[in-house]
């Protein structure tokens, strides 16, 4: 038994790095709950918010959320404007006349006696989800993930255990916010397909505003289902982000390569639940032995009967999806790399108070039409890559460094602004180092002064005022003084010697730097770059 352990651990490289063995084929699917992020809650006009207030516990509660007897369900109808949102975007086929079941369990916050849900006649079913090796980092060209079934259902309420008083306490702020859960087939072969999945539904439902899709917070929790070979599934549960999805995949599927090759795949005919602990998986029921539901239709609540004219409107009103507006930014004429368009299009969630990809594609997008038409007013040549290297690398750094909001710099510095920088850069009136300087002047002032409204923007003022023309046509010997000079300051024959033998040919830049620092900035790196390859007879 301990040989077939080694012998596993050896193929698999449990150690350092995961590995899936060719004759273990791993199964998965996916079962994703969603909170909506409406208004209200699904069946009562309490406001939703179920993660502002955290020390008010059942403070968003309406009588229906706290299960009062008498009280009745009554449907909030965004959520089905946000269902059927979601479900067009994955093109699942709308079921226009579904309805409500009760699920029936007993818990602590769920005071219903019930969950209501919807098991018989869901709200879309088969669509799919489609992966692309480029955009989100498969091996296979592309891949369909399925998605079985779409339903609209209610979130319980919390349990807290209060250890001081040795207590379960019960908040019910979560009870009756609207959720979705969507089911994917056992479609998934590897790692990187479900990490892919995962972070490509987060960014759609954050795209069509339907919800955070935080997973820290819940908004979004995930279980995976997992099998080998044959055997039964095994679901896991308590995943509470995507690093512990991970390391529960890799673990539960090493753990079940171990019992098949010791002898106890018998075991794993049935399939169970298990929770993951942080560092293992453990079980927490079988799939036999769970409860009856005694599912039934709900009698309170009518019928969501849609109409063909709803769909094709909301169909209609869908804004183009991530993956198309990535592809599109890569083509003509933006020519964008898959980084950058993927910047543009993603949602970066940590820096979200500073800009949203929306915000940063229109003014990338707006930037790229005022700079191309400046350049045919003033018979320049229009360098396409500029305005993406600036404001993804240049503007972007800045605003994350200095922490100031694009919209605050778009008051002052707007698109058309911003395109007359480019301008001076293209036609040479700026260097690059000394546009960068002013870039950071520019914001930086508009900072000190909270961004008030002062004088328009005039860069070749502030250009004459800081002296930060460019040194045009600088004489070759002119340039070559300098770099003699920086060569004879340094006097370190073997660095020189490294660069002459190609033996460290990044030590060129040390040198230019030194030649930008005494040029401040005004003469292009790429000109003393060149004259110290000329000096050093550097044929590389
Ligand atoms: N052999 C298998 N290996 C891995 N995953 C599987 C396998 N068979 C089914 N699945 C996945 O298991 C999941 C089943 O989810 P579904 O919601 O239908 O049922 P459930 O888990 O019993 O219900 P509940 O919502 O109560 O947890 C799907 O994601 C499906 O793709
Ligand atoms: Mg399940
Ligand atoms: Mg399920």
């Amino acid at each position: 038994m301990l040989m077939f352990r080694r012998n596993y651990a050896k193929r698999c490289n449990t150690s350092s790095k995961f590995k899936l063995l060719p004759e273990y084929k791993l199964k998965c699917g996916l079962e994703i709950h969603t909170q909506l992020k409406t208004e209200n809650k699904l069946f009562s006009l309490s406001t939703n918010s179920p993660f502002s207030d955290v020390d008010k516990p059942n403070y968003h509660t309406s009588f229906f959320d706290v299960s009062l007897p008498g009280t009745q369900p009554i449907l909030n109808p965004e959520a089905i404007l946000f269902a059927l949102r979601l479900s067009l975007a994955l093109q699942c086929k709308i079921n226009m006349n579904s309805h409500f079941d009760r699920k029936h369990y007993f818990y602590g916050d769920q005071p219903l006696g019930y969950q209501i849900t919807q098991h018989y006649s869901p709200f879309s079913n088969t669509g799919k989800l489609r992966l692309f090796k480029d955009l989100d980092s498969i091996e296979e060209q592309t891949k369909d993930i399925s998605v079985i079934q779409l339903q609209i259902e209610q979130d319980t309420g919390k349990s807290v255990y209060d250890s001081a008083d040795s207590i379960t306490k019960i908040d019910l702020n979560r009870s009756n916010v609207p959720l979705i859960e969507m089911v994917t087939g056992p479609d998934f072969t590897d790692l990187k397909q479900i990490r892919a999945f995962i972070k490509k539904y987060q960014n759609l439902v954050r795209h069509l505003r339907i919800s955070t899709g935080d997973l820290e917070t819940g908004a979004m929790r995930v279980d995976v289902n997992i099998s080998i070979n044959d055997y039964a599934r095994v679901e896991l549960k308590n995943l509470p982000n995507t690093s512990s999805i991970a390391s529960a995949v890799k673990y539960e599927y090493s753990r079940q390569v171990n019992m098949i090759e010791n002898g106890e795949g018998d075991k794993l005919r049935n399939a169970e639940t298990r929770g993951w602990t942080g560092s293992e998986t453990v079980k927490l029921r079988s799939k036999e032995s769970i409860i009856d539901y005694r599912y039934m239709p709900d009698p309170e609540l009518p019928n969501i009967v849609l109409t063909s004219d709803v769909v094709d409107g909301v169909k209609d009103m869908l804004p183009v999806l991530p993956d198309d507006t990535c592809m599109s930014l890569m083509q003509e004429p933006y020519r964008l790399s898959l980084k950058d368009a993927k910047i543009l299009t993603i949602n970066s969630n940590s820096r979200d108070e500073l800009y949203t990809h929306d915000e940063l594609r229109k003014y990338y997008l707006d930037t790229f039409e005022a700079y191309r038409s400046l350049c045919e007013r003033h018979h320049q040549e229009f360098l396409r890559k500029l305005p993406a290297n600036w404001i993804i690398h240049e503007l972007l750094g800045n605003l994350n460094k200095m922490e100031i909001t694009l919209y605050e710099i778009c008051r002052s510095l707007s698109p058309e602004k911003f395109a007359e920088l480019l301008l001076l850069i293209s036609n040479k009136t700026l260097s690059n180092a000394s546009g960068k300087l002013l870039l950071a002047h520019v914001l930086n002032s508009f900072k000190e002064n909270s961004f008030a409204a002062g004088k328009p923007l005039n860069f070749l003022e502030l250009i004459d005022e800081f002296e930060l023309q460019a040194v045009a046509d600088v004489e070759s010997e002119g340039l070559e003084l300098i770099c003699e000079r920086i060569l004879a300051e340094v006097n370190n024959d073997k660095m020189i010697n490294d660069i002459k033998s190609g033996k460290k040919k990044n030590s060129i830049k040390f040198l230019v730097g030194q030649a930008m620092r005494i040029s401040q900035g005004r003469i292009e790196a790429l000109e003393f770059e060149t004259t110290f390859k000329k000096i050093l007879k550097v044929s590389w």
